[in-house]
């Protein structure tokens, strides 16, 4: 069977085409190679499974080229960036929402049968149910990121019902493992290098989140998925996530502690209560329940993943 995975040079991309390569499909990967690299990907360069194509997706001549032939689009090509939305909205949209629309066209004029998105905890905002299921309603972001996966699902739910593309979503919470170039621990390892002495943490601390290792994700997107298709249905959404959460200051620590450093910690204060920057959602857990009666469940917990990913990043990072 062959795929396409949007992104696939990414982090959470790059993961899923290992697991895809080794089960045996034909993987063609497409990547504009803004945050993605070719280094992540090289194992699978040269194989004959394999195709790389750089393109970028907001062209819809590209979107076209990159489907055909395929039977499943794995789309995970997005600006993954929550804090640049308040300078940058229009970056957002285009990187979010236009490329999911230009795919969706590509998708449907070439016929493809299945489309897997990867949307956000973000499309809940500010939830005041936590855990938070996937029927929690209103769906009210507080970020244009939140707001632009949000809306890339909706085009996406009416694409599927319109054209019968086969889709399935999933509401990631905070993904991390090696690879990672951004996000919280890449950023506090990276701010412990230039000063082990201090380190800054933006907000008051308190912000407290599940996160979930890209290894759990990818076996939990792929199980859920062949669910998914022998199920038959139009469209689905799946929250993936781990059952508890962490506290930035308590990473801080963990990332102190992996790196043998007792830096002292100073706290911006941050925006709108304690918020790192404008639109970060302090409380998020979501609720796996809907994934768990399938037969998934995360191996690690939210200390656990943290810590691995810092003993990853410290491995591969330079
Ligand atoms: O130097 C830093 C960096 C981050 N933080 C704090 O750490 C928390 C986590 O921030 P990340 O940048 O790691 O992650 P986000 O919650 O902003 O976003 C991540 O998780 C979301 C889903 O929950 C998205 O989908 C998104 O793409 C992904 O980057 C935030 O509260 C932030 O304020 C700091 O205190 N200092």
């Amino acid at each position: 069977m062959k795929v396409l995975v949007t992104g696939g040079a990414g982090f959470i991309g790059s993961h899923l085409v290992d697991r895809l390569m080794e089960q045996g499909y034909e993987v063609r990967v497409i990547d504009n190679l803004s945050a993605g690299s070719l280094n992540n990907i090289k194992q699978w360069l040269d194989h004959e499974r394999f195709e790389f194509l750089k393109g970028d997706l907001r062209s819809k001549e590209v979107a076209k080229k990159a489907v055909k032939d395929v039977e499943v689009v794995f789309h995970l090509a997005a600006n993954p960036e929550v804090r640049i939305g308040a300078q940058s909205p229009g970056l957002l949209y285009e990187t979010n929402v236009l490329i999911t629309y230009s795919l969706l066209e590509a998708i449907r004029e070439e016929e493809v049968q299945y489309l897997v998105f990867t949307s956000s905890s973000t499309v809940y905002g500010d939830a005041k149910v936590i855990p938070t299921p996937e029927d929690y309603a209103p769906l009210e972001p507080i970020s244009v990121y939140g707001g632009a996966k949000l809306a890339a699902e909706a085009l996406i739910s009416g694409y599927a019902h319109t054209f019968d593309i086969k889709s399935l979503v999933f509401r990631l919470a905070n993904i991390i493992g090696e690879r990672s170039n951004h996000g919280v621990i890449y950023d506090f390892i990276n701010k412990l290098k230039a000063d082990p002495n201090r380190l800054e943490i933006l907000g008051d601390g308190t912000q407290k989140k599940s996160y979930l290792h890209v290894s759990d994700t990818v076996e939990g997107m792929l199980f859920l998925f062949e669910k998914f298709k022998e199920e038959n249905k139009t469209y689905d959404v799946y929250n993936l996530g781990s059952e508890d959460w962490i506290t930035v200051k308590e990473i801080a620590e963990i990332v102190s502690e992996e790196m043998g450093l007792s830096p002292e910690f100073y706290f911006t204060g941050g925006v709108d209560g304690g918020r790192g920057w404008k639109g970060d959602v302090k409380f998020m857990r979501l609720s796996i329940e809907k994934a768990k009666r399938k037969g998934w469940k995360p191996k690690m917990n939210s200390y656990g993943a943290v810590r691995r990913t810092v003993q990853e990043l410290l491995r591969t990072l330079e």
